[in-house]
């Protein structure tokens, strides 16, 4: 598999705080990639990073064989690469279905093509019975599909979700995997996601990347992940990693 996203001695600060400390990874084409770590690793700077919400102080980042380092984030999504937010941003002032047509509007400037567009995602997103309602009145689980149903109408290559999982009770968050598989293997999307949810991360997962304090600690498979001790003893605890090394043994 080759490269989609290269992201080559990432160095980002905020004052005298090192959030990207020379981070390097790949995520290939269809790759499925996590990224984990503690609150303040520097998972979101990350994403920020490779999705041109801010600049970096130093480093490259190659998306689908293109320099984007100097690119604005606007000008990254319309090469392809989507990011969601942790915190949901859109307007409360729009439905569910103007929410995702937003999204649409990146690739067309047709009022009628971004509505049969989203037509389509709701139905993807087991959205159609919601497609009214303001969006801001929903459960968290239902503004979780609508964030991944927008970030679709952008029609990605890759797509970068900030913790989709976060808040969810277990039925939803297998709800949200199969969301996630869907934009992967159906709609062939490649994506990266940060999660605190670890089933989430060690289901549907190929790689992950744990960070700490800003560096890069580890990369490699889920189930050699969780048995590295500095991510046990930065991250995941003994308790949880001897569930998890019994598991997958
Ligand atoms: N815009 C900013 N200005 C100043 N400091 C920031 C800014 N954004 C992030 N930071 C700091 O950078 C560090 C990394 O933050 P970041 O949000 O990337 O961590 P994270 O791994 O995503 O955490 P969490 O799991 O809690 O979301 C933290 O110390 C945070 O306070």
């Amino acid at each position: 598999m080759t490269a989609l996203v290269e992201v080559r001695n990432v160095t980002k600060s905020f004052g005298g705080l090192v959030a990207n400390k020379n981070i390097s990874f790949e995520a290939a084409r269809g790759e499925l990639l996590g990224i984990i770590g503690p609150n303040g690793a520097g998972k979101t700077t990350l994403f920020n990073s490779v999705a041109g919400t801010h600049r970096i102080d130093s480093g490259r980042i190659v998306f689908d064989g293109r320099d984007i380092t100097a690119l604005k984030a606007h000008e990254i999504a319309r090469l392809g690469l989507t990011r969601t937010f942790q915190i949901y941003a859109a307007s409360g002032d729009l439905t569910v279905k103007e929410n995702i047509m937003v999204g649409c509007f990146m690739k067309t400037g047709s009022r009628s093509v971004a509505s049969a567009r989203a037509d389509g995602l709701l139905r993807d997103f087991q959205l159609e019975p919601l497609a009214r309602h303001m969006v801001g009145e929903l459960p968290i689980a239902a503004q979780k599909r609508v964030v991944m149903a927008t970030a679709m109408g952008t029609e990605p290559k890759l797509l970068l979700l900030d913790e989709v999982a976060a808040g969810l009770t277990p039925h939803e968050v297998d709800a949200t995997v199969a969301s996630i598989r869907f934009i992967h293997q159906d709609l062939g999307v490649t994506v990266i996601l940060i999660e605190h949810v670890m089933e989430m991360v060690m289901n549907v997962c190929h790689r992950v990347l744990v960070l700490d304090y800003g560096e890069k600690i580890a990369e490699g498979l889920p189930r050699d992940v969780v048995k590295d001790p500095g991510v046990i003893k930065a991250y995941l605890g003994e308790r949880y990693a001897r569930e998890y090394t019994a598991e997958s043994s």
